[in-house]
């Protein structure tokens, strides 16, 4: 279980003056600025939980992962990850625990993955039948056979996330954090990602705790869904149980197909009924209506806590 208590985390970092006058004065008397990353915070992940956290830039996701992991300790507050105190680093901690930051590899660039495999399997201390078969287990489901072998640097970057992912779980965490692990991958290799992860959650149990800015990786992975918008969790609860408030005045956005084109028309809900009336159900493509989908919930909620 992850659990968070009135957990706060401040960056404090230099203020720069510009030019070289500036730098002098910075030499006698430094300006600092603090950054209130994540405010007062208390929440609680179960074990096996898949959890999406999304929220805008500069929200806190990384530097909550980062506590989670121990990179980070509080600043007031406290987190327990498993019982135990993340920022001990303590080895049984550690094992427990995979991390991906989808903006920073943990591969070595001229070196093949499998290398940095071996190495890890040699750091976490996996006996060797155990390490054989959960080697072949993971580059069997994400497909990795063809480029295990290659440098690093020779691969793309989807096949790199691949390697990853592989090097994150090889140790069978408890735990693992994804910090944005599908950015920039083609539909193909981020549907690739969400079966594993979530057979890998169906099979080992695995706690999934997963950031990133797609929507569709949140509503396609995640069970339940954290909303943390300037250092404040603003929502936790299930994804596919938004409180969503249908509104009389909704429009409906309708596809449908006229003379073999795709027509896109926007219907006020009190025309709905003859409008579909008049259409061929065979000819219908999506009938959808605006404001109660996880994107529009999202962006009332950003939209709310930005003019506050
Ligand atoms: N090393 C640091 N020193 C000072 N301030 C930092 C540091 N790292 C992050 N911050 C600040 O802390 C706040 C939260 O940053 P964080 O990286 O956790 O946000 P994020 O939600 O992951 O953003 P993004 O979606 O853009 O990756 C931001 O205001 C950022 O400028």
């Amino acid at each position: 279980m992850i659990k968070t208590k009135q957990l706060s985390f401040e960056y404090e970092s230099f203020v720069k003056e510009p030019g070289l006058k500036g730098s002098i004065s910075d030499f006698f008397k430094r300006k600092t600025k603090t950054i209130q990353a994540l405010k007062n915070n208390s929440i609680t992940i179960n074990d096996g939980d898949m959890v999406g956290l999304i929220g805008p830039n500069g929200a806190g996701k990384t530097t909550f992962i980062k506590l989670l992991t121990g990179i980070l300790s509080p600043t007031h507050g406290s987190v327990i990850v498993d019982n135990q105190i993340p920022t001990y680093r303590a080895n049984k901690y550690l094992k427990q625990v995979g991390i991906l930051f989808g903006q920073k590899s943990q591969l070595t660039w001229d070196l093949p993955a499998i290398d940095t495999l071996n190495m890890l399997a040699y750091i976490y201390k996996i006996p060797h039948d155990k390490y054989i078969n959960r080697k072949q287990t993971l580059i069997n489901m994400l497909d990795a056979q063809e480029f295990i072998n290659q440098p690093v640097r020779k691969l793309s970057l989807g096949q790199r996330v691949r390697c990853e992912l592989i090097c994150a779980l090889i140790h069978e965490p408890k735990y693992l954090f994804l910090d944005e692990p599908t950015l920039g991958l083609d539909l193909l290799t981020q549907q690739h990602i969400y079966k594993f992860l979530r057979a890998e959650n169906q099979q080992n149990h695995t706690t999934i705790l997963i950031t990133s800015h797609y929507l569709k990786d949140i509503e396609m992975l995640s069970d339940k869904l954290l909303i943390l918008v300037d250092g404040n969790f603003v929502y936790q609860g299930q994804t596919n149980n938004i409180p969503i408030q249908p509104n009389q005045l909704d429009n409906f956005t309708c596809k449908y197909l006229k003379n073999n084109q795709t027509v896109t028309e926007k219907v006020p809900s009190n025309q709905l009924k003859t409008f579909i009336n008049q259409i061929d159900s065979e000819n219908i493509i999506s009938i959808k209506r605006e404001g109660v989908s996880l994107e529009a919930f999202v962006q009332k909620l950003y939209l709310e806590y930005k003019n506050k």
